[in-house]
């Protein structure tokens, strides 16, 4: 069957922080539980409520560097003075068994991603409705200092303005809405990308 011959496809979603993409990526898994959920690798420290091995994987600047130089980590990134990375072999497993994989990355990670693998990476941004909108929201969260919400908003603009190297870009305004759209652009990339290169196999017939 060519459903389960596909190849999963790699949605790397990415957005200045507050605007939404991890509560988008969740509820994508949230809806389709064989969505498979990388776990990246960060030397930042456990915001309260953040689970090892959940939220991320806390490690200390030299495992990182490690894990980096022994090719551990498919791609790696600084952002906002912290080393973040995703790790290699568990993506690979899950593409290759036909499971979708979500990466919230950032812009640099998903440049990287892209070069590393062309085929299966599909590009997504979220912007929020405004700046106002976006300082409100990292506040709301009540995760960070006002030093780190100053930094993140700092970094925002220069975040934003890699919204055209992506594939699809949506605008985080109502959130149902924002999840329904993020959604159709994962169907879309399986129709446009992975399923193609199992549908030629089936019907190896195209001129
Ligand atoms: N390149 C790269 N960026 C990552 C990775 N994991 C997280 N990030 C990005 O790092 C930034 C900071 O993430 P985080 O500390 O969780 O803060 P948040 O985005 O405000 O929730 C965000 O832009 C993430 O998308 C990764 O594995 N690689
Ligand atoms: N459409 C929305 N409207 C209002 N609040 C939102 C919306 N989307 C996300 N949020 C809230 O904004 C905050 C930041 O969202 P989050 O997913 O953590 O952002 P990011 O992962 O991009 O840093 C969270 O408190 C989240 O509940």
């Amino acid at each position: 069957m060519v459903e389960q011959s596909r190849r999963g496809v790699c949605l790397v979603i990415s957005a200045p922080s507050g605007a939404g993409k991890s509560t988008i990526a969740q509820a994508l898994r949230k809806a389709d539980s064989t969505i498979f959920t990388s776990v990246s690798v960060t030397t930042r420290s456990p915001r309260p409520g953040e689970e090892e091995g959940v939220h991320y994987h806390f490690r200390d600047l030299e495992t990182f560097r490690r894990m980096a130089a022994e090719g551990e980590l498919l791609e790696w990134a600084e952002v906002f003075g912290r080393g973040y990375g995703t790790p290699r072999a568990p993506l690979e497993e899950a593409l290759a068994a036909g499971r979708d994989v979500i990466l919230d990355i950032d812009w640099q990670g998903y440049r990287l991603m892209r070069n590393a693998m062309p085929e299966d990476v599909v590009g997504l941004f979220v912007l929020p409705p405004s700046l106002e909108e976006l300082e409100s929201r990292l506040r709301g969260r009540n995760s960070d200092s006002d030093e780190e919400i100053a930094f993140r908003m700092k970094a925002a603009l220069s975040e934003i303005s890699h919204w055209p190297e992506f594939d699809y870009v949506l605008v985080n305004d109502d959130l149902n809405k924002a999840v329904e759209e993020a959604r159709a652009v994962l169907v879309a990339s399986r129709l446009a990308r992975a399923r193609r290169r199992d549908i030629a196999a089936l019907w190896p017939v195209a001129g």
